[in-house]
């Protein structure tokens, strides 16, 4: 097993006075193989992100705990974490996030190398940054670019690349296509796929977006309310959704319920 998620909660403290409580999570348990991608559905604001964060322990649950390979995470002090963060990893939403933007892309390929120390000389680093480079389809034209000389897409490829560069076991895809066009939307997805199915990646692939949950996810789970309301084999949760929630998503139930039809849900069908 890769991961193994159990019984996670997280609580953020909030008004004034941090004296109201709200429940992001609320008892997510699952697990994740090695090379599987579970695509992450729901609502917005119904904790998809709060639980990617927890997940990658870049926040600390309330309660509950996160295996890494057998490895309980809640346990481990900072400098472990450290350790094992170069095995799991983010892709955002928005890739300039985390692209430096005075940074040539070259030194922003050869930073995450340099950092784990998992090249031994400038020529090896040179061959590993051009290799990277033509894995996410890009060519070495694009070196001497800084962030703002790309387009989304261009972008997107770059923070993948980097995010390759550490050779991760699992990654965390954040919506990472919802801010480009529809073409280029599907040229990333394609490419995430072809990336992950590779290198054999275990992915938490986040998303509003039905269509592209199914494109890529082995298993789906749909998220509400901070709870994991169904869960299921991509076939199972797209031709015979149980939960009433899942069913309103995939489209079998067509009468909203009010509450809902306030939310901000981005719908494709
Ligand atoms: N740092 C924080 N402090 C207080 N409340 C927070 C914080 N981060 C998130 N929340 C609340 O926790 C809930 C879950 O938020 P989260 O961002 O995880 O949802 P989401 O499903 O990822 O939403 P979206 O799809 O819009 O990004 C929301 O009610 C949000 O307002």
């Amino acid at each position: 097993m890769l991961i193994e998620v159990k019984d996670l909660v997280k609580d953020y403290r909030v008004g004034i006075l941090k004296n109201r409580c709200v429940r992001a999570v609320d008892c997510v348990s699952f697990s994740l193989q090695v090379g599987e991608t579970l695509g992450l559905v729901g609502e917005s604001g119904c904790g998809k992100s709060t639980l990617a964060r927890l997940i990658l322990m870049l926040i600390k649950p309330t309660f509950g705990r996160v295996c890494f390979e057998g490895q309980d995470l809640t346990d481990l002090s900072q400098a472990e974490l450290l350790k094992l963060r170069r095995e799991m990893q983010i892709v955002f939403q928005q890739p300039q996030q985390s692209l430096h933007p005075r940074m040539k892309l070259a030194e922003s390929l050869a930073e995450p190398l340099r950092l784990y120390k998992l090249v031994k000389s400038k020529a090896a680093e040179k061959e590993r940054v051009r290799h990277l480079l033509h894995e996410v389809g890009l060519s070495e034209e694009h070196l001497e670019r800084y962030p703002h000389e790309l387009s989304g897409g261009q972008a997107q490829r770059v923070a993948l690349a980097r995010v390759l560069a550490l050779k991760p076991k699992f990654i965390v895809a954040d919506e990472p296509t919802s801010m480009l066009d529809v073409a280029v939307q599907a040229q990333i997805l394609s490419l995430i796929k072809k990336l992950q199915q590779e290198h054999k990646i275990g992915m938490l692939f986040i998303s509003h977006d039905l269509e592209v949950i199914r494109g890529i996810s082995d298993r789906v789970a749909v998220m509400q309310g901070g709870k994991l309301v169904e869960m299921g084999s991509k076939e199972q949760i797209f031709r015979e959704p149980q939960h009433p929630y899942t069913k309103f998503l995939t489209g079998t139930v067509f009468e909203l319920p009010t509450r809902l039809k306030r939310d901000n849900l981005r719908l494709v069908h």
